[in-house]
């Protein structure tokens, strides 16, 4: 819709209208509409205003326009306290987290909607989740949820619908696991198909239960802090020297401390692999200890109209609470003045202010483009020393016929069929997500959808002409499609209503991440989470967060990314207690640990 310098974009799931500006003093003045209402605020100039409710009245057939209380219009003379690039769910905890503690925030996001690899799209009535699809951290219990946690501090609740079974696993020799929510049906199943390896299987998942159990007895901040890092140490001894224990440690490891059958130690490398994408001896513990639990203690929970409405409502959350986010945004400087990030400059020209930036790009990215001309500071040549950029993925997105899915069918699956070796390999084993057995408002009735996926490298997309690019894309999803229904659905093709297929190059386009990167994976045999930067910067002013920070990759770290950069920034502009020699000896002390990776 057109109105004037304004362009709306409507979110067809919650039905309210984002009103855009390519006017930086006019932006961002009009929020939200919903039953028959309208609301818009600090719109300048009155004649202009009352235009503009005529027309948004007729336009959009509502009963009333609503103007909210205004506050300062984004200019380019805005001063903001900080400045977040990107709307991934890393950068709205952060934005969110800091808008609650009282500061100004501004986020600029280059797409037009919020969520990045948590967004969603829309297709001839289906609602596909763009990437993430498996809700960690979304219960109602704990101290770990920190997707519920993060909705609530900005007065939002979702309705989630349980997942029985985290996943089910399809393996060589015939090897069917269900991941079900109940722990002990869990290892009933689990030790029902290695029955002689029982006790190893009752001590490696009791490993990771120790270190759940020590993270969910914190409040969780930053670990960058020092007053809140020693206040915890003090309160919770044992636990945080458990933490600290297992931190540079990896799953693989601990796990042939108690087991040895090669293809049990093969299930719990395809188990550290669905969430690391890497085999478990090269997947941290206190991650692996994270994810295989939280699984049973929260649960997996889905948010019902899919995983898009969670960014969505952080995103309204944040306006409420008189912050601001730009969509079409694109970010392409950071702008330092003397060494200190200062603000950003759009690829339109504008530029805002603020006292600290926030990169919620990955550090790629934010170091090797949007720092144009800086020397990489030492902290980013470590970083890359250790990680490398993960391959993107292939994702097959399709809407079939219901009646190809047997009854029962679970949610999420993970197939590998003859070849563990294949296990890392591009295509060599496939994810699969149907949300619509849990929310069948996702597709039209008598459909569902069948989000695919398989890692794939951006060198296997690149210097093809159209035609080739097109075909290439064809001939993989043929045969992707061709597993699952030889392993799983027998008549598959045929059931086909809608399918589109995304590369490397589209998860590059649509969330700027370079190559499409699924996130950071060690170079080598990491020390844990040793080596992973927290959110400060060797550039004074700017923080990272997301999935290039601690913990790593995953909606719920990168939440906890999010918490912790708030609880740094928020000292550092003087909203948390804050000491400045304890921060710079933790600093050096973290600094130090991390070259020790
Ligand atoms: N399942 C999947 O396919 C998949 C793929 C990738 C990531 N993920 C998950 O997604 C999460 C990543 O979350 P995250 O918070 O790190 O980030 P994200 O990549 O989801 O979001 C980053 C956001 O920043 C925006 N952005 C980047 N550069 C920008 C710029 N220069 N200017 C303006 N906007 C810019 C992007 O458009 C995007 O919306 C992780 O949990 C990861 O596990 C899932
Ligand atoms: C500082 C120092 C040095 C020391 C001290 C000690 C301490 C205190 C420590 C502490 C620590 C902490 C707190 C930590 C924390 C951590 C955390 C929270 C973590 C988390 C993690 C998470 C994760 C990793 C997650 C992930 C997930 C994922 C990735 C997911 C994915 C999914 C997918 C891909 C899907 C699948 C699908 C199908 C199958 C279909």
């Amino acid at each position: 819709m057109n109105l004037g310098c304004y362009q709306t974009i409507q979110f067809p799931r919650s039905g309210k209208v984002r009103f855009l500006s390519s006017n930086p003093l006019k932006s961002s003045h009009l929020k939200g509409i919903q039953a028959g209402s309208v609301k818009f605020r600090n719109f300048q100039v009155s004649q202009r205003r009352k235009d503009v409710t005529m027309r948004l009245k007729s336009m959009l057939s509502v009963d009333s326009v609503v103007e909210m209380e205004g506050k300062e219009g984004v200019s380019t003379e805005s001063k903001y306290d900080a400045i977040v690039i990107g709307s991934g769910i890393g950068g709205l905890v952060a934005a969110t987290q800091l808008a609650v503690k009282g500061a100004k925030v501004l986020v600029c996001e280059k797409y037009v909607i919020p969520g990045g690899s948590s967004g969603y799209y829309q297709r001839d009535g289906y609602t596909f989740d763009v990437g993430s699809s498996v809700m960690f951290g979304f219960s109602d219990k704990g101290n770990l949820n920190l997707i519920t946690q993060a909705l609530s501090a900005v007065g939002r609740e979702m309705e989630v619908i349980p997942d029985p079974t985290t996943v089910h696993f399809h393996l060589p020799n015939n090897l069917s696991v269900r991941v079900h929510r109940e722990y002990s049906e869990f290892i009933e199943e689990l030790t029902s198909k290695f029955p002689h390896e029982k006790e190893g299987i009752l001590k490696f998942y009791g490993k990771c239960w120790k270190i759940f159990n020590a993270l969910n007895s914190l409040q969780l901040k930053s670990l960058e802090e020092p007053i809140y890092l020693f206040g915890q140490f003090f309160q919770k001894p044992l636990e945080c020297l458990t933490l600290a224990y297992y931190l540079p440690q990896n799953a693989g490891d601990i796990a042939r401390k108690y087991v040895k059958d090669p293809q049990l130690l093969s299930f719990i490398d395809a188990e550290c692999f669905i969430v690391s994408t890497v085999n478990a001896l090269r997947t941290p513990m206190i991650n692996a200890g994270m994810v295989l639990c939280d699984r049973h203690f929260g649960g997996i929970n889905y948010p019902v109209g899919g995983v898009g409405g969670i960014a969505e409502s952080l995103a309204e959350g944040l306006i409420d609470q008189g912050s601001e986010i730009l969509y079409k945004a694109n970010v392409t400087n950071i702008i330092l003045d003397q060494g200190k990030a200062v603000g950003v400059r759009l690829s339109d020209g504008r530029e805002f202010f603020a006292q600290t930036i926030i990169s919620n790009a990955t550090r790629w990215d934010t170091f090797g483009k949007l720092l144009k001309g800086e020397n990489l500071p030492k902290e980013e040549e470590n970083f890359q020393k250790i990680y490398v950029k993960a391959p993107s993925f292939l994702s097959i997105h399709m809407g079939v016929k219901a009646d190809v899915l047997p009854p029962d069918t679970d949610c999420h699956h993970f197939v590998l069929e003859d070849d563990w070796t294949r296990l890392e390999e591009s295509y060599g084993s496939i994810f699969l997500s149907i949300p619509t057995v849990l929310d069948s408002s996702l597709a039209p009735k008598g459909h569902h959808i069948l989000h695919i996926f398989t890692t794939s490298s951006i060198e296997d997309w690149e210097g093809l002409p159209p035609k080739d690019y097109e075909a290439k894309k064809e001939l993989i999803a043929k045969e992707i499609i061709g597993r699952l229904e030889k392993k799983l659905f027998p008549g598959l093709k045929s059931s086909i209503v809608f399918k589109e297929v995304g590369t490397p190059k589209t998860h590059r386009r649509f969330l700027a991440r370079d190559i499409g990167t699924y996130g950071p994976m060690p170079r080598q045999i990491p020390k844990g989470l040793l080596g992973m930067p927290f959110n400060t910067t060797g550039i004074s002013g700017l923080y990272c967060v997301g999935d290039s920070c601690f913990p790593g990759q995953g909606v719920i770290a990168v939440a906890f990314s999010g918490v912790m950069c708030a609880h740094r920034v928020a000292a550092d502009i003087g909203l948390e207690k804050k000491s400045p020699i304890l921060d710079t000896a933790l600093l050096r002390l973290l600094a130090w640990l991390r070259t020790l990776a």
